[in-house]
């Protein structure tokens, strides 16, 4: 039996982004292509400035393309969020302090028009997705970072999007809670099946988490390594331990030196 390959959902295809700065263009992303596929959770990694946040922007809508084409579900990014095609996760995680975690989820539902009745069973399902069950009616002050993170993650799934941008959600979080948290956001995709496009800093978090690791640098903003992971979809934590994890690793690592030495 031959199995049909998963759908793409977000096609790039030599994409250019230049902003046009007091000192000049700057080349945030230059000829930019890849496919990203349905259930994918794909990490972009690179240094500071290679163009991660704007790629992701892009595909959001949030920054217009200069060059070349993007995608979302066969549609532009912006005929995409109307059709609310995704959720997206900044960087800090945005809660308004004068609404309780509910009231910060139900924003979104409200501005969509989602009925009451409808936003409340959708708060209290996103809550228990993201571990959060009973903390609706507490304010985000009253919760740890990696809570708010928590919550931040519960806002972009509450309209049920197919695809979760995520930039750098746990960068500002230490350690022991942001492996808690990439463990959880496993078994969230695994659950499921939503397609993931997450930035981050840090190699083993991207090799962790990861279907395919894109890995970028800077000045111009471009993609120089695609790597499409080996590990199961099962992974415990101390996978990071194994050899496969470890060689993963290294290559990303020696694709973010190349980058640099350019
Ligand atoms: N609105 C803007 N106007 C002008 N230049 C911008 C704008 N946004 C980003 N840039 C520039 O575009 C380049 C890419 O920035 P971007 O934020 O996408 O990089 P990044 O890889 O996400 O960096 P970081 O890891 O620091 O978040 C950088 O040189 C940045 O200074």
């Amino acid at each position: 039996m031959t199995q049909t390959p998963p759908q793409i959902v977000i096609q790039s295809k030599d994409l250019d982004l230049t902003f046009q700065t007091n000192d000049g263009p700057v080349h945030a992303l230059k000829g930019v292509s890849l496919d990203i596929h349905q259930g994918d959770f794909v990490s972009f990694i690179g240094p500071s400035g290679c163009g991660k946040t704007t790629f992701l922007r892009a595909m959001a809508a949030l920054e217009q393309p200069t060059g070349g084409q993007l995608t979302v579900n066969g549609v532009s990014p912006d005929e995409a969020r109307q059709q609310r095609a995704y959720g997206y996760v900044f960087q800090a995680a945005g809660l308004y302090p004068w609404r309780t975690i509910a009231g910060n989820i139900r924003l979104p539902l409200e501005i969509m028009g989602f009925s009451k009745s409808d936003a409340v069973a959708r708060i209290e399902k996103v809550l228990k997705l993201v571990d959060l069950e009973g903390f609706g009616k507490k304010f985000p002050w009253q919760l740890s970072g990696g809570m708010q993170q928590r919550a931040s993650i519960a806002r972009a799934l509450a309209f049920d999007a197919d695809i979760l941008l995520m930039d750098e959600p746990f960068g500002a979080l230490d350690e022991i809670v942001r492996d808690h948290l990439n463990e959880q956001l496993l078994a969230l995709w695994a659950r499921t099946g939503k397609t993931i496009g997450f930035v981050t800093h840090s190699i083993p978090e991207a090799v962790y988490l990861s279907t395919k690791i894109v890995v970028m640098s800077p000045r111009p903003g471009r993609i120089t390594d695609v790597i499409d992971s080996p590990l199961p979809k099962d992974r415990p934590l101390d996978i990071r331990d194994s050899p496969e994890f470890i060689a993963l690793a290294h290559r990303v690592r020696e694709g973010l030196r190349a980058g640099h030495d350019q």
